[in-house]
């Protein structure tokens, strides 16, 4: 439904060059680190920024010269630009009244919004005296309410404690069966529980795209492999990503015989009740790995073999 093609954004320090990309109407995250260009593309789809060259298209209708407003596509600014004079009521009231709907109209529709996202206790509310979680719950209703074709979101999650993280996701689950949403995050655990496709944006160029199940068990390369959690281990001139629970992790014996396996020590244990993640010593480098047991502690030797590996180099 959205498709980039040669996208350029330049500044002098930053450059975002020929980005190519043809987006379906699944759940999409745009991964990356910080400074990436995550935003810069979502602010082009949104029409908020103009690229420097390139053109866009909606379901094949070139969009590149229609203003945001008249794209029909919901935006939420990582901020939630929420008004702050305003009421939770009246901002989300905003955009119909712009639209000239009726007075009944508007009502209704704010009504079953704010039932939906959770937030009719508020409506009488200033948007500064809300929550992390609340503002990102009325910021998504302003932008839902005018029926968008699209939902962009840049890091809806990035302000809220876990607790609030947890409840926005589950939300965004219950949203994206509606409509397609397209989402910013550098946080690839909400890039896993949330994408059905997955963006991976570095340094303004495209990394990978595709389905999530397969971009985050075939990483392109070391960088990659890093960000999505995996230790990389030098291991007989090769380099491997190996996920941390597929790290098998068994107390050495010195009658141990250990050709195929590697040998290490247990330098950090945090423990999070049901399993434990242990920080492991191998030569000169430190790999993470999650252990369901009860029987090692800090300075134990251990023996590490791989469930399941990627070869990177
Ligand atoms: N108006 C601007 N003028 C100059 N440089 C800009 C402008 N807007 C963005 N940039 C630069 O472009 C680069 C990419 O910015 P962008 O906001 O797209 O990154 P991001 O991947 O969304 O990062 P984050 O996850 O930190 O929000 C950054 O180096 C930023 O400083």
């Amino acid at each position: 439904m959205i498709e980039l093609k040669n996208i350029s954004k330049i500044w002098k320090e930053f450059q975002l060059k020929n980005i190519n990309l043809k987006l379906n109407n699944e759940y999409t995250i745009l991964l990356g680190p910080s400074g990436a260009g995550k935003s810069i593309i979502l602010k082009c789809i949104a029409g908020i920024l103009k690229p420097n060259s390139g053109r866009i298209y909606y379901n094949e209708e070139d969009i590149t010269d229609i203003p945001p407003e008249k794209r029909n596509f919901g935006y939420v600014p990582q901020n939630y630009g929420l008004f702050p004079h305003m009421t939770v009521y009246k901002n989300i009231e905003y955009g119909l009244k712009l639209k000239k709907l009726g007075k009944l109209e508007r009502e209704k529709r704010i009504n079953e919004i704010s039932e939906f996202l959770n937030i009719d206790k508020l409506l009488s509310r200033n948007p500064t005296t809300l929550s992390g979680g609340e503002q990102q719950r009325v910021a998504i209703a302003r932008a839902l309410i005018l029926n968008p074709k699209i939902l962009l979101l840049d890091e809806p999650t990035s302000a809220l404690d876990i607790h609030n993280k947890e409840n926005i996701i589950n939300e965004l689950k219950k949203i994206g069966e509606l409509l397609p949403i397209i989402h910013i995050t550098h946080d690839f655990l909400e890039a896993k529980m949330l994408g059905k496709n997955i963006v991976f944006i570095s340094n303004g160029e495209i990394i990978d795209y595709g389905d999530k199940n397969y971009i985050f068990n075939n990483p392109k390369n070391e960088k990659v492999a890093k960000f999505f959690g995996y230790n990389i281990i030098k291991y007989n001139g090769r380099l491997y990503g190996v996920e941390p629970h597929n790290i098998i992790v068994k107390k050495y014996n010195s009658n141990d015989k250990y050709e195929d396996e590697l040998r290490g020590e247990i330098v950090g244990m945090y423990d999070f009740g049901h399993y434990k993640t242990l920080t492991i010593l191998l030569d000169d480098f430190t790999i993470k790995s999650i252990y369901y047991k009860d029987d090692l502690n800090i300075g134990d030797k251990v023996l590490i073999s791989f469930k399941k590996y990627v070869i990177l180099k």
